[in-house]
């Protein structure tokens, strides 16, 4: 399949956010939740993966013992996560290691490749791959990604659709109060989102440049989301199905999320081992 980026721009949004539905089949978005649905809670000492068939899972287990942390579920309160191939250190490096076929195969290649997205990146392609769950009801708090990474995020939706809400970085701005009165706390601010981006599942969302640094992005705790329409949906238009969503709200499912990212610090595992054994 050829993609054509431009054609995905969405274009109500400052630079730069494209949107691609269907951006991967239906049968690899069932291969990639059934590695996920195989993966274990992450405990440290964790044995070593018995499935005798599963070469990239025993590779995984192999580097991981050797090298970096084990990246299986962390559990946070309001979402699960995965860290492929590993945390950063305290000092935002990545201890380099190689992603695992079934995160390449086929998102980075050869689809991002023929994409050109990462082509100014550092390392030409993302070296870093976080994984979060959300159940009907979870989320994730506006922040921003940091300046550990180039700024470009690409992510892959799997298994159910999500509102992605962006914030401008001026919280009094932003923020407006829930109710007349002295407020509180912050916390009696009710943020409003700037702009809106429905994920369907199976498609490719980017955002690089300005949307990368100018703006929070979040995921709010909600059971339903809803007043969706072209009005207040920025990819409306990109949709690849809009009969699932005129009805102006759909109630949320377990949604899984690939993050793929380029870490500008590198190091390599090799030195790292050398400096750990003195
Ligand atoms: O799940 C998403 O789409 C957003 C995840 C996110 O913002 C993050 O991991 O930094
Ligand atoms: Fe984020």
């Amino acid at each position: 399949m050829a993609y054509d980026l431009d054609a995905a721009r969405i274009t109500s949004l400052p630079d730069d956010a494209f949107y691609i539905p269907n951006f991967i089949s239906e049968e690899e978005e069932q291969i990639l939740l059934q590695k996920l649905l195989h993966s274990r809670t992450h405990q440290p000492n964790a044995p070593p993966s018995t499935n005798l068939h599963d070469s990239t899972s025993q590779l995984t287990t192999h580097l991981q013992i050797s090298s970096a942390p084990s990246p299986r579920w962390t559990h946070l309160t309001h979402r699960r996560l995965q860290t492929w191939p590993s945390a950063l250190t305290k000092t935002n490096t990545l201890l380099s290691s190689a992603l695992p076929s079934w995160l390449t195969t086929p998102i980075i290649e050869p689809r991002f490749k023929q994409l050109g997205i990462f082509a100014d990146a550092p390392h030409g392609a993302p070296n870093h791959v976080l994984i979060n769950e959300y159940k009907p009801g979870q989320g994730i708090m506006p922040h921003e990604d940091g300046p550990a990474y180039y700024p470009l995020v690409a992510t892959v939706s799997l298994g159910a659709g999500i509102v992605l809400d962006f914030y401008g970085k001026d919280a009094e701005e932003e923020n407006t109060p829930t109710s007349k009165g002295e407020p509180e706390s912050e916390l009696e601010y009710l943020r409003v989102p700037r702009f809106r981006v429905l994920q369907e599942r199976r498609s490719l969302l980017v955002t690089r440049g300005k949307m990368y640094t100018d703006f929070l992005h979040g995921i709010a705790e909600r059971v339903v989301d809803g007043d969706l329409g072209p009005e207040t949906v920025c990819n409306w238009g990109l949709l690849g199905e809009k009969d699932g969503f005129l009805g102006g709200s759909f109630e949320r499912m377990t949604r899984t999320s690939l993050t793929y990212r380029d870490v500008l610090k590198v190091a390599k595992v090799g030195n790292t081992l050398k400096f750990l054994g003195r």
